[in-house]
This record gives C-alpha cells, structure tokens and sequence, in this order.
C-alpha cells in the first residue's frame, strides 16, 4: 500500500474556484461591466438631407441625410441607445481658411441638434467639435502664415485664434441644444476657452465638456477621414496631436485639461494606448474617463473577423472590456448597435 502523502497546502494557489460558474466569473470584473449607458455611437451626418451612403472603409456605418436620421436611429433608442456623438460631413458647403461652415445655422450637426432634441427628448446628444471637416486647408486649427519651424510641408497653428474660433463653435452647438461639447482639434488652450465661451453665454450649467485630452497622431484615423472628408490637404497632424510614444505628455496633457475645466477626458485611440486609460483614471480620479475605440480600430476587429480569425463578438468584447478594465466608463464605439443586442444575449 503506497502511503498518500498529503501535499503542502497553499490556500493562495486555488484560483478555479472562483471562476467556475458563469455568475463567479462576472464577478471577477469586480463590478466594471459593460452597460448600454456607457455607450456613444458616432454618427455621420451629411448636407446632403437624404444620403443613406455606404463607408466602404468603415464596414456597416454610413452617412445620414436628416431625413434619413429618425428612422435610423428610432429602432436603436427603442433598444436602449443612450447617446450619440455627431459628426458633420459636409459634402456640398464650401470651405474657407476658418471653417465658417462648422457653425452656420445651416450645418448639418445644427441642423441635426434641433431635429434629435425633438425627436428623441431622452437621448443625449454630444457634438465632435473640430475645424478640419470645414477648413479648406483641412487641418484643425487656423493657420498662421509663418513656416513651420521644424518642417517646411508642415503647417503652423494660430492657437490663440484657433481656440478662441473653437470655443465659439462649441458655443453654437450649446446653442442648438448640446448636451455635451467635445473639441478633438487638441489646440493648446481650447478647454478652458470652451468653459469661458459656455459659461458667458449662459450655458455652462446646461452644457456638459469632454475632452478629447491624450489624442495621439495615430494611423487609425483613415476610415473616420474618408467618412468625414476630412484628411489634410498637405502635411500631417504630428505638431498638434500627441506621440504615440509620449506617455508622460498626455500625463500633462489630461492633469491641464482637468484643471481647465473639463468634465470628462477621453482617451483615443483606446486599444493600443490602455496604459494612458489606466494613467488618466488615476490622475482625474473625479472626471469619468473615456475612450473612443477609432475607426481604424473598428475596422481591425471586423477585418480580422472577416478573415476568420476570431469570432466578431467575442472579439469586439474582449477590446471593449479590456478598456473597461483599465478604467473607462465610457466608451465611444462604432460597435454600439451591436452591444445593445448582444448585452441582451446570455454570455
Ligand atoms: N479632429 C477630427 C476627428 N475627430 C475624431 C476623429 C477620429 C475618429 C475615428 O477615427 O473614428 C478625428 C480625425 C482626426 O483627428 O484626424
Ligand atoms: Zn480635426
Ligand atoms: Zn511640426
């Protein structure tokens, strides 16, 4: 008879135990769990009031004319869409060194604040607030006429006019019934101009800002720019937006707009840069934190469904939930239609 020799107990080396029910696993994400209120969808819409247009590099979202906009997005709220974000996509205006078009009352994202707020009194309504789909240089700011310093092809940026230009806009879209402003041009100073601009105008109690604070120059921006129309027409977008390896710049960059004044900072894009999620939830403990899955990224979860790789659902998961993970709870994503049938599917 061999003798049973009972092995050392190490109480810490049990881990299956708390993972063996599908209720035991939930409760490991130690309650930060995906919920269809954390979710914006980003919506492009179009002057043209009757475009349904495919975005042949962004598979499944189109641009929508405002005729198109109710039916569109009715079925979404009825499932329990929360908010949107909007984009305009001016196709026919024309476009001038200021971007005059970004806040004439007849722009498509005005135009869509006052169909949206009637429409759907619930939903909350946020504008992207940026120049470049305006200007005809395409650039995010006013251009200065001094050569960029560091790089002839490069532009320089007027910041002072820029933001001051940015806050009125952001004004406008207050004006027309936004909920929330969020100026993704990454101009020094815009925050607090935004705030100001908002707060003499009688609307900073009624108007809330999110930030897009840690937005890098990142290659994932292609499919937004086809679907906005709005890629720069020479140079490239390195001297405003961030690094992609400047990891204690956007620890400025968050703790500045958190101190200008900002009620939410986002994040973009959020797959590869999880570690300035975790960064931006620790130094703005008492601003929720977002993050804004990209189009490029989007694209990268279909695509490599598409090839077999993994399987879409799971995938578009594990990216969102890593976000969650590293502190967002708010995520802007192109796959919110989707979330909002598959949060009602038993995992
Ligand atoms: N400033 C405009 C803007 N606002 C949001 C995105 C990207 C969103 C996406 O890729 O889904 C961009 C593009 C850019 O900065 O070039
Ligand atoms: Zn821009
Ligand atoms: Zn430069």
């Amino acid at each position: 008879m061999s003798e049973f020799k009972a092995p050392q107990l190490d109480v810490s080396s049990i881990l299956h135990g708390g993972i063996h029910h599908p209720t035991l696993r939930e409760w490991q994400a130690n309650g930060r769990t995906l919920t269809k209120s954390m979710f914006i969808y980003p919506i492009f819409i179009s002057d043209d009031p009757d475009a349904e247009e495919v975005i042949s590099s962004l598979p499944g979202q189109k641009r929508w004319g405002l005729n198109k906009l109710e039916g569109f997005l009715a079925p979404l709220v009825k499932k329990g869409l929360k908010s949107v974000i909007l984009f305009g996509v001016p196709m026919k205006m024309e476009k001038d060194a200021r971007g005059s078009a970004a806040d004439d009352p007849s722009t498509p994202v005005i135009q869509a604040l006052h169909l949206l707020s009637k429409a759907f009194p619930q939903l909350m309504l946020t504008v992207d607030v940026c120049l470049c789909e305006y200007t005809s240089h395409g650039h995010c700011g006013i251009l200065s006429s001094l050569p960029n310093p560091g790089h002839s092809n490069q532009p320089t940026i007027e910041m002072e006019p820029s933001a001051q230009r940015i806050a009125e806009v952001a004004v406008a879209y207050a004006k027309a019934g936004a909920h929330c402003v969020a100026p993704s041009d990454m101009m020094d100073g815009r925050i607090r101009a935004i705030k100001l601009g908002l707060m003499h105008a009688g609307l900073a109690n009624r108007c809330a800002l999110m930030s897009y604070s840690a937005k890098f120059a990142s290659g994932l921006y292609g499919p937004f720019r086809d679907a906005a129309g709005s890629a720069p027409s020479f140079g490239n977008r390195k001297c405003y937006q961030l690094p992609p390896q400047g990891r204690s710049i956007a620890r400025r960059a968050i703790q500045r707009d958190a101190n200008e004044g900002a009620d939410f900072i986002m994040v973009k894009p959020a797959l590869p840069y999880l570690d300035i999620i975790s960064d931006a939830a620790r130094l703005a403990p008492d601003l929720p934190t977002a993050c804004y899955q990209v189009s490029g990224e989007y694209a990268m979860v279909v695509a490599g469904a598409e090839k077999g790789i993994y399987d879409l659902k799971e995938m578009a998961f594990e990216t969102t939930e890593s976000m969650v993970r590293a502190g967002a709870s708010i995520i802007l994503s192109y796959f919110t239609p989707q979330f909002l049938d598959w949060l009602d599917e038993e995992k």
